[in-house]
């Protein structure tokens, strides 16, 4: 091991004294309200920030899906955030029932700026934030928690003295107590509680919202959550107050710890499309929404259309959606291995037979469909993929119902292929070796016409193949006879191990495919044929599987 990959350089997270915890026992049966940060956050930790196109592009987006809460940017940060803002008010692009918030330091200049760049707006939160860690008080901020708070209480107090400035404007408020996952507890309350009596002392129905961030994830999703439910315990304000999550991603955990604070009593969640924003990400609300949605929550958001979030995150972000993207990865809905596209295929015709209210199908979360991905992505054969995998593609992509013991032929002739060029194998190629293995005769072969004479309990049958002589066979059937007539012409002994008829499910004309399998001197021969008419595929068939047999020279003298 490399010297300095030491764990001993790290204390543990101390846990959270709480044996009367509430939230592991509460379920979420509805969607928080959903406040994205993408143009702010996320906006703030891209090595280009947005510029005003894309930063359109994105509020619309987020408009398109539903969002009622959309914090902007940080308009005192940079003249493109303070323009963006502007051309939001000014080009009237902001929705009635839609809320804008800013964010801001608790500093006057860029409290005044940042008031500056709302003139005109009908509603906005502004979001006022200062950190109250231990680490930032002792190494950064070098304050005391007074003078922490003092920071707090007076960035509310210009946060309030300003807006009465611009009463035409209905104002709400936000406070931030950054940090607050590595802030003493009862320090958090104490700062929120005071500035909460700043905003609301004269105005009892003054919005304020606090904002709890895990402004770096650094204990598991149950601490946070514990932390979440002792400060809606101990804030004296909780019923005139909004709690609002903002989590981070750094253990991984960002959407866990939201999900968990949600159980805790927390009624807003703040989050990104996707999860971009600072280092590992902001909470990621497609996510968090999908979780919801796959567990029968209606989530608020309308998520039917992935592929136009994925493409417009990653125009504005300039950063691309890995394709194991929860719920929105270009690969995860589907299965390469054998064995689950084998039970997905089963279940979705268990689905289909059995019509069932609710999605409950094998390694498939939800139904792809719900979101725009089609079947189609569901199954795709390399290496790793079995007989029902290569069977559902020909049936998927081409209509072409095969025989389940006819299965495993195809596949050892489709693994052979992959296995040669170790990458994934079309549809198309498939096809294409379904079709020559099975289909293609060669004209010595190719049945010509034939007629049919039904007697009393068995028929004639006399046909023409290639330039021989016609051949003529009695039997139960068409099928018999035509074995009986190529046995009158050889001494091979032919015998029927398989025949089945299926009607093609897809194509203009209601073809029919037959499948035979025949044996001739231990030896096992397979074909297949389409035709408009029936009987015909079905004789086809038996003389492709011939045919195969003579390739093989078993049935040289046959003709
Ligand atoms: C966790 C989060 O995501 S918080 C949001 C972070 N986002 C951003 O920082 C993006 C936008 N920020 C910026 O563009 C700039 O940082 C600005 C415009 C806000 C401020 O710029 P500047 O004043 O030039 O520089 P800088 O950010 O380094 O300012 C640091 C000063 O602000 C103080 N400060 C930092 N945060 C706060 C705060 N929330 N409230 C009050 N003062 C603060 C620091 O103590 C420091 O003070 P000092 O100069 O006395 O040492
Ligand atoms: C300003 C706050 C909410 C923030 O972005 C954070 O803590 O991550």
């Amino acid at each position: 091991m490399k010297a300095g990959f030491d764990h001993k350089k790290y204390k543990p997270f101390a846990p959270i004294e709480m044996p009367n915890r509430a939230w592991p026992n509460r379920s979420i049966t509805q969607a928080p309200n959903w406040c994205s940060v993408d143009l702010r956050d996320g906006n703030q930790a891209l090595p280009n920030p947005m510029n005003v196109e894309q930063k359109t592009r994105m509020f619309k987006l987020l408009l398109e899906l539903g969002f009622k809460e959309i914090e902007v940017g940080f308009p005192s940060a940079s003249q493109a955030d303070f323009d963006f803002v502007r051309v939001l008010i000014e080009e009237n692009m902001i929705p009635d029932d839609v809320t804008i918030q800013v964010l801001t330091q608790a500093r006057e200049d860029l409290i005044s700026r940042s008031y500056e760049s709302l003139v005109g707006v009908k509603q906005a939160i502004v979001h006022v934030y200062n950190s109250t860690s231990f680490v930032q008080r002792e190494q950064v901020f070098r304050r005391d928690k007074q003078g922490i708070t003092d920071i707090a209480l007076n960035g509310a107090s210009l946060v309030k003295s300003y807006a009465e400035k611009y009463p035409e404007t209905q104002w709400s408020f936000q406070y931030s107590p950054e940090s607050f996952s590595q802030t003493e507890l009862d320090y958090a309350v104490d700062v929120c509680s005071q500035v909460i009596d700043v905003w609301q002392k004269d105005n009892k129905d003054q919005r304020v919202i606090i904002n709890l961030p895990a402004t770096v994830e650094s204990a598991m999703p149950n601490v946070f959550a514990d932390q979440i439910e002792w400060f809606c315990n101990n804030i004296p304000q909780r019923d005139s107050i909004e709690i609002s999550l903002h989590t981070h991603n750094d253990r991984g955990c960002g959407i866990a710890a939201a999900e968990m604070g949600i159980l805790a009593g927390a009624d807003r969640i703040e989050g990104t499309l996707l999860g971009n924003g600072e280092r590992t990400g902001n909470m990621d609300i497609v996510t968090m929404a999908m979780n919801l949605y796959s567990q029968g929550i209606d989530p608020e958001l309308d998520l039917s259309n992935m592929a136009e979030i994925v493409e417009c995150v990653e125009y504005c972000t300039q950063l691309p959606v890995h394709p194991r993207h929860a719920w929105a990865g270009e690969l995860v809905y589907t299965a390469f291995s054998g064995s689950h596209q084998d039970a997905i295929r089963k279940s979705i015709d268990f689905h289909n037979e059995n019509g069932r209210e609710h999605w409950n199908v094998a390694y498939l979360p939800i139904d792809p469909r719900d979101i725009g991905r089609e079947y189609e992505e569901v199954v795709r054969i390399n290496s790793q993929s079995g007989k029902g995998g290569v069977a559902l593609v020909l049936e998927r992509d081409f209509g072409i119902t095969l025989p389940k013991w006819m299965h495993g032929e195809l596949s050892v002739l489709v693994q052979a292929h992959v296995d040669k060029s170790g990458e994934e194998i079309t549809p198309a190629k498939i096809h294409e070796i379904f079709q020559s293995n099975f289909i293609q005769v060669s004209d010595l072969w190719t049945l010509r016409d034939y007629s049919i004479k039904t007697k009393e309990d068995y028929v004639e049958l006399e046909f023409n193949i290639g330039q021989s002589p016609a051949f003529k066979g009695a039997g139960k059937g068409a099928f018999e006879a035509m074995v009986d007539a190529v046995k009158r012409r050889s001494s091979m002994n032919i015998r029927v191990l398989h025949f089945d008829e299926f009607a093609l499910t897809e194509g203009t004309r209601s073809d029919a495919i037959a499948a035979v399998a025949i044996e001739v001197e231990d030896k096992i021969y397979s074909a297949c044929a389409i035709d408009e008419d029936i009987t015909k595929a079905g004789l086809q068939a038996l003389l492709s599987a011939m045919d195969s047999a003579v390739k093989l020279e078993q049935l040289a003298k046959a003709v």
